[in-house]
């Protein structure tokens, strides 16, 4: 079984490694477009191997889809990432064209993989992917809501002081700064957060969270890579392992939360099958406004996308 990763930058690396350390495939491909990058993390990945314990084979290669032939799941991460004073948006222009081509060639040498895409601008380039890949949107959708809820999780066990590990939280609608956070359908141990956190509190975590990319941004000069790798490897992981995890995951809507022909994020059954579930949790006026306000936001993007004429 093989996985391949396209983009050998920061967040596809971490995401090879990520899956070769959890042992998801007996083959992990990176592929890049710049000579030799892949091939080298490829090789240094692998040297990892005999000490961290793995046996997944990790390959570099350069533009050469026919090694990437017959992969199972396939993580686009290729394309520009934001710097500072950017938007996510503001990588469309680039980002679109790079995603159509990468996916068509996917597509031609695995024409039943799952693809998953996380370049941005994230909830467009899924669109812009699935209209190239003429595949049913169940097999093609994006990451942003499994790394949007950690950190929203990661700040909440700051704030209490408890493990991460005890933090469960829904987050909806578009990976960008209308992002919505559903205070809500979040709780520490069962424990619902809002009679651990005053609202206020609560509030600065929910704005934190949204403007999370951008604080990274701020910090490094380019964006996270940790958290969206091992983000996108444990999406893999739950189809390789057709583990029925319930994820937020950006996906195209055909009606539900009243929405038709949009990607956005919301929470799905992943497994085998790829998306398996929509699954459509009740919204009080309050959050379903929020909602709707994020898909406009993404659908304003979806509109430059199709304005573009690339695909
Ligand atoms: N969805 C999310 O939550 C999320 C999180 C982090 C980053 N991102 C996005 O992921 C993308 C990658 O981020 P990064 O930090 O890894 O950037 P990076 O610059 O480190 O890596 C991108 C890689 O893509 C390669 N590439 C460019 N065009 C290509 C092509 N046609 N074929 C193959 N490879 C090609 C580049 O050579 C580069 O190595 C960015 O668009 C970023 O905004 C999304
Ligand atoms: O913020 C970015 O530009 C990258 C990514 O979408 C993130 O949220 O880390």
């Amino acid at each position: 079984m093989k996985i391949t990763v396209v983009g050998a930058g920061n967040v596809g690396a971490t995401c090879a490694n990520c899956i070769a350390q959890k042992e998801l495939a007996n083959e992990v491909v990176l592929l890049d477009i710049k000579e030799g990058v892949a091939e080298g993390k490829a090789l240094d990945m692998w040297q990892t191997a005999p000490i961290n314990y793995y046996n997944t084979k990790v390959t570099g290669v350069t533009n050469d889809y026919e090694a990437t032939a017959g992969s199972e799941v396939v993580v686009i991460t290729s394309g520009l990432p934001r710097k500072p004073g950017m938007s996510r948006d503001d990588l469309i222009s680039i980002n679109a064209g790079i995603v159509k081509s990468v996916t068509e060639n996917v597509v031609k040498h695995s024409p039943d993989a799952i693809i998953i895409i996380v370049s941005n601008p994230l909830d467009v380039m899924c669109y812009a992917a699935y209209l190239a890949a003429k595949k049913p949107s169940t097999k093609v959708f994006g990451m942003a809501g499994v790394l949007d809820t950690a950190r929203y999780r990661a700040f909440i066990a700051d704030e209490l002081q408890v493990s991460p590990k005890d933090i469960q939280a829904l987050l909806m609608g578009g990976h960008g700064d209308t992002m919505v956070p559903l205070p809500r359908y979040t709780t520490v141990a069962g424990i619902p957060v809002t009679e651990l956190i005053d609202a206020d509190k609560l509030e600065a975590i929910i704005e934190r969270t949204k403007k999370g990319g951008g604080e990274l941004v701020n910090l490094m000069g380019t964006s996270a890579w940790y958290a969206p790798g091992a983000a996108a490897a444990q999406m893999v992981e739950a189809i390789v392992r057709d583990q029925k995890r319930i994820f937020p995951v950006c996906t195209l809507l055909n009606g539900e939360y009243g929405m038709e022909g949009i990607y956005l994020g919301v929470p799905v059954k992943l497994g085998k099958a790829g998306i398996e579930e929509v699954i459509e949790v009740k919204l009080n006026d309050a959050e379903m406004e929020l909602l709707k306000g994020s898909a406009a936001a993404v659908k304003s993007v979806m509109d430059v996308l199709d304005g573009m004429n690339i695909i």
